[in-house]
């Protein structure tokens, strides 16, 4: 029997998360584009996947983390594409600097009631209320056509 190594995409999604609103980015450019979204990228080699979430939300907002928790382990799978994503999903406690656009997001704060999820990914508004109420969480996506949710599975843990 043959079998295939396909290695996963790492990358990291950091949300700011403070007094009732969260950050999020209009994605200006690239995978993404259009939609609002937490700040993050790929992991470099060498890098450790949290040193990767913090120079990430650092490039694309502008703000040096300061507490961040891993809450969300994510992985995405793609008809059209090669590789599953394995995405890091960071809350983000606090921080230093004033948030602003940059190249490939334009800022912006929403209350935990307004967040907009119809300019969003569509696993979002199944895991971001676990996210805002503190829970741990897997979940694996199944999307056609990069955009349309087919499937998924999805479950609070105790750790990650
Ligand atoms: N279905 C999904 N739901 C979600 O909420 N975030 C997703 C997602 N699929 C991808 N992401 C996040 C992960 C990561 O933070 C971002 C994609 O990162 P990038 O835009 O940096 O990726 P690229 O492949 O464009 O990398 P670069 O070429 O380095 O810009 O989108």
């Amino acid at each position: 029997m043959e079998h295939t190594l396909v290695a996963k995409k790492l990358l990291t999604l950091a949300i700011v998360n403070r007094e009732g609103r969260v950050l999020l980015g209009l994605k200006k450019r690239g995978f993404g584009e259009g939609y609002y979204n937490g700040f993050g990228g790929k992991v470099e080699v060498g890098e450790t996947v949290e040193a990767a979430a913090r120079r990430e939300l650092q490039e694309e907002a502008v703000i040096i983390a300061g507490n961040i928790k891993k809450q969300g382990l994510l992985t995405f799978h793609f008809d059209d594409k090669p590789q599953p994503w394995e995405v890091h999903v960071f809350n983000v406690l606090d921080y230093n600097g004033e948030p602003c656009e940059t190249d490939e997001m334009s800022p912006q704060w929403f209350s935990h009631d307004q967040i907009p999820f119809d300019k969003m990914w569509k696993d979002d508004e199944i895991w971001y209320p676990h996210f805002l109420a503190g829970h741990l969480f897997q979940g694996e996506f199944f999307f056609r056509n990069t955009h349309h949710l087919d499937s998924y599975n999805f479950d609070v843990v105790s750790k990650l």
